[in-house]
């Protein structure tokens, strides 16, 4: 007689063999296999392997397109996690795989294939542009003027550059913890002709392609504008709303949508130029803010800024570099800490490039100087606008030469080689004792994302 339950754990053991195979061919990108599976018993499709994961989720992890469409193509369910709470998306997005990530969430752009999968630039905050910056509209004082007074132009007000903001409900869904708040020029035409207001036009909103073509009116312009009045007195423009300033640079600039970030990077870094730059380098007198907040021409007459190049005239961006060096073994990378950092928290290592230097050398020195390791080859990755005032973080991965470390205790408190796995670690669980990154929306925490998305196979 043959025992039921062992004709029942014959059968889990046939059901769980397929799911395993089923998940192996997804992983693998073996679209006939799944087809073909899916075909013989539909219910495989959301089922999770050994580990926790389905055939979807590592369809995104190893970046492969057509499996992805193929099981969401069957009805796929895009919202079910594995044991670390991520959702296939959240694991495309790791890995670099955009392509994928927009499949998963439905803005599918095929451009995307022909870009390098691995691309971090997209994620990087402070980089998005959602306005037209229209130069050519900067000379144009009709044009300014005609936008200035529109009903739908939008105002961000500063103070001491820091933005007026308001917080979001975490219901927004977006991430973002704070917005701008977003004035007409009816409330803030006297404010504009106060003597210390410095305007600044950013850019027009982009048109969204769907927009339809009988929207002839242009899109909305936007303008910043630092104020030196009572910043008590400038919140009560905002009428009975509950706003206030974001004022801690490292951290209150760091809680907004992409988008809004963008927009605020640019605003920040061209009002903090002006703040600095209200009498000539040149000569010392003083200079007028033209070109819709774009150019100080200094107002004597003779002076040699007037001719030539003179890139005080011009807002300014310092170059920095920030490098996540790796041991000569590939398994471990250096991190240091500032004095000024939480405790535990260990970071990229960065400084100013210098007149007359290239991205490389600043590497190379920066990294000598801070922690006493030469570096040889160096390899771009990405780059963030850091508006504090007005640094471009220029994010490379270097590969030491050397492994002792001796660090300079003016810059550096503390400086060691961090195994990978601790590093991972770090990553996925918001931090360990031994190891916190820096804040997930700066390119320090990027770099070492890239560093393990890159290489790991977790
Ligand atoms: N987004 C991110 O992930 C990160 C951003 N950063 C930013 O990068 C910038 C530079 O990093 P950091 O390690 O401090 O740089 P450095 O290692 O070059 O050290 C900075 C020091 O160098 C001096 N210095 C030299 N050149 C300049 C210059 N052109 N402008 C200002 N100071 C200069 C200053 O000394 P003194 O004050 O004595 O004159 C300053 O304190 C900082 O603004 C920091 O906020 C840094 C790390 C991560
Ligand atoms: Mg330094
Ligand atoms: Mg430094
Ligand atoms: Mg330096
Ligand atoms: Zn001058």
């Amino acid at each position: 007689m043959i025992d039921s339950r062992v004709v029942k754990s014959v059968r889990m053991n046939m059901t769980e063999e397929m799911v395993e195979r089923f998940v192996d061919a997804a992983s693998r990108g073996d679209v006939a296999a799944v087809s073909s599976l899916i075909s013989r018993c539909a219910s495989l499709l959301d089922r999770p392997g050994a580990n926790g994961w389905n055939a979807l989720m590592l369809a995104a992890r190893n970046g492969h397109y057509t499996v992805t469409e193929t099981l969401l193509s069957h009805g796929a369910d895009r919202l079910v996690v594995n044991r670390s709470s991520q959702t296939a998306y959240d694991i495309a997005k790791f890995w670099g795989h955009t392509h994928i990530g927009n499949l998963l969430v439905g803005t599918d752009d095929q451009s995307q294939h022909i870009l390098e999968t691995t691309d971090p630039s997209q994620e990087i905050y402070f980089s998005a542009e959602p306005l037209d910056r229209l130069s050519e509209r900067r000379s144009d004082a009709t044009w300014q003027q005609d936008k200035q007074n529109r009903p739908d132009s939008v105002f961000l007000l500063f103070s001491e550059l820091s933005p007026l903001v308001h917080s979001l409900e975490p219901s927004t869904g977006s991430g973002a913890q704070t917005s701008l708040c977003r004035f007409s020029s009816s409330l803030v035409k006297e404010l504009l002709l106060k003597p210390g207001s410095v305007l600044v036009f950013l850019g027009v909103e982009r048109r969204r392609p769907s927009s339809s073509p009988e929207t002839s009116s242009e899109p909305p312009a936007w303008f910043a504008i630092n104020s030196t009045e009572d910043p008590e007195v400038l919140l009560k423009l905002g009428g009975e709303k509950d706003l206030f300033w974001a004022r801690r640079p490292n951290r209150d600039l760091l809680n907004f949508s992409q988008d809004e970030a963008g927009i605020l990077a640019q605003a920040r870094a061209v009002l903090a130029w002006h703040s600095r730059y209200a009498f000539c380098p040149t000569c010392g007198s003083s200079s007028r803010s033209e070109e819709a907040g774009y150019k100080r021409t200094c107002t004597n007459a003779s002076c040699s800024s007037l001719q030539g190049v003179h890139n005080t005239s011009y807002p300014r961006v310092d170059p920095v570099v920030i490098m996540l060096v790796l041991h000569p073994d590939g398994e471990q990378c250096l991190l240091g800490r500032k004095k000024v950092f939480p405790t535990g928290m260990f970071s990229c290592l960065a400084g100013f490039i210098e007149p007359g230097e290239s991205v490389e050398s600043a590497v190379r020195r920066e990294v000598e100087e801070e922690s006493g390791v030469k570096v040889g080859s160096v390899r771009y990755v990405a780059c963030q606008p850091w508006p504090v005032p007005s640094s471009l973080m220029i994010g490379c991965l270097a590969v030491a030469l050397s492994t002792d470390i001796k660090v300079d205790e003016n810059e550096i408190e503390e400086a060691h080689w961090f195994p990978r796995q601790k590093v991972i670690d770090a990553l996925f669980r918001g931090g360990s004792p031994v190891l916190l990154l820096s804040h997930q929306q700066t390119i320090a925490h990027q770099l070492v994302k890239h560093w393990i998305g890159c290489n790991s196979n977790l």
